[in-house]
């Protein structure tokens, strides 16, 4: 059995709180902010992670990663606020030869720094025609069975969203930040992106988000966890992206992942052989309230706004 000092851990988590979760509106790739509650739950992290970290002898998380969208920036700095981590973010192309060419300069790699890398690869799963619309009204429309397929199936997919009407138009107001639940403009906010040549999607199923996640898991997590010799990362992701690394990682199958549901805000711990980097085991740093806020996600849109 490894040791704790023999072992990487990635501490991952779902995003805090957003104005789109708060409002029971399914949001995807709209840029929705966090709530005070969300951040509440950043700084709830940030306290279980540091609380690990001394138990066990651990130094903080030395490389962060989060995806493109602002609320999981947001919880990222309110988590390096609270652990009085400095560090810069950095937008990465999801080109996968790129992504395997990415290095961390040692000045970043050092005690209170936190390098932040930023990928579209971690995104929510792209929502379609539903991001926007409440979820209770989705609902009421296509029926439990099929509302719960399209959600949570492994192949279920929202219909494709009509970027003409559902996304900010370059020279609109908010075209980088999206506005009245409609996307932020791609050539706007996704410039590094474009300039790479990526496909970004319209529709996404979980299936699909595994995918796309692979390639940044092994040739940017896992690469750099052995290439500089780290004790751990964090990664903050959305329900999705979280939900597609424990598959990847743990091996999950198609049908056992639909039962799958990821809490916003608690950190979960993965623990690899820092030899191999096969996968140990995993838990939650607050398991109580993990399985009670995870119960409530699945329930979205039977129940009033969470
Ligand atoms: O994009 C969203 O609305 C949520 O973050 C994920 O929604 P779900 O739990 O209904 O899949």
């Amino acid at each position: 059995m490894a040791s704790q000092q023999d072992t990487f851990k990635i501490f991952v988590l779902r995003h805090g709180q957003s104005e789109l979760n708060h409002e029971n509106i399914f949001c995807g790739w709209i840029d929705a902010r966090l709530t005070d509650k969300g951040k509440q739950q950043a700084r709830n992290s940030a306290q279980l992670i540091k609380q690990y970290c001394d138990n066990n002898d651990e130094p903080l998380p030395q490389v962060g990663y989060t995806s493109r969208l602002v609320r999981t920036q947001q919880t990222m700095e309110v988590i390096m606020e609270e652990l009085a981590l400095k560090g810069d973010f950095s937008v990465i192309s999801g080109d996968v030869h790129a992504l395997k060419k990415i290095e961390l300069p040692d000045e970043l790699l050092v005690k209170g720094q936190l390098p932040v890398l930023q990928t579209w690869r971690l995104n929510e799963r792209h929502y379609g025609a539903w991001q926007g619309q409440r979820k209770p009204n989705v609902l009421k429309d296509v029926g439990d069975e099929e509302y719960m397929r399209i959600r949570r199936d492994y192949q279920g997919k929202p219909p494709l969203v009509d970027l003409s009407l559902e996304m900010v138009q370059p020279n609109e107001k908010g075209a980088a930040t999206g506005y009245e639940f409609k996307e932020p403009n791609r050539t706007v906010k996704y410039a590094t992106e474009d300039a790479a040549g990526e496909t970004l999607p319209i529709s996404e199923s979980l299936a699909e988000v595994v995918t796309r996640i692979r390639p940044f898991l092994d040739g940017v997590v896992l690469r750099i966890a052995k290439k500089y010799k780290l004790d751990s990362c964090i990664i903050v992701g959305h329900g999705s992206s979280v939900r597609s690394l424990l598959k990847i990682i743990e091996d999950i199958t198609d049908q056992e992942i639909k039962n799958v549901d990821i809490p916003n805000g608690i950190p979960l711990v993965i623990e690899f052989d820092k030899n191999d980097l096969s996968f140990i085991k995993s838990f939650y740093l607050d398991p109580e309230s993990a399985k009670i806020n995870a119960a409530k996600v699945r329930k979205e849109g039977f129940e009033k706004n969470p």
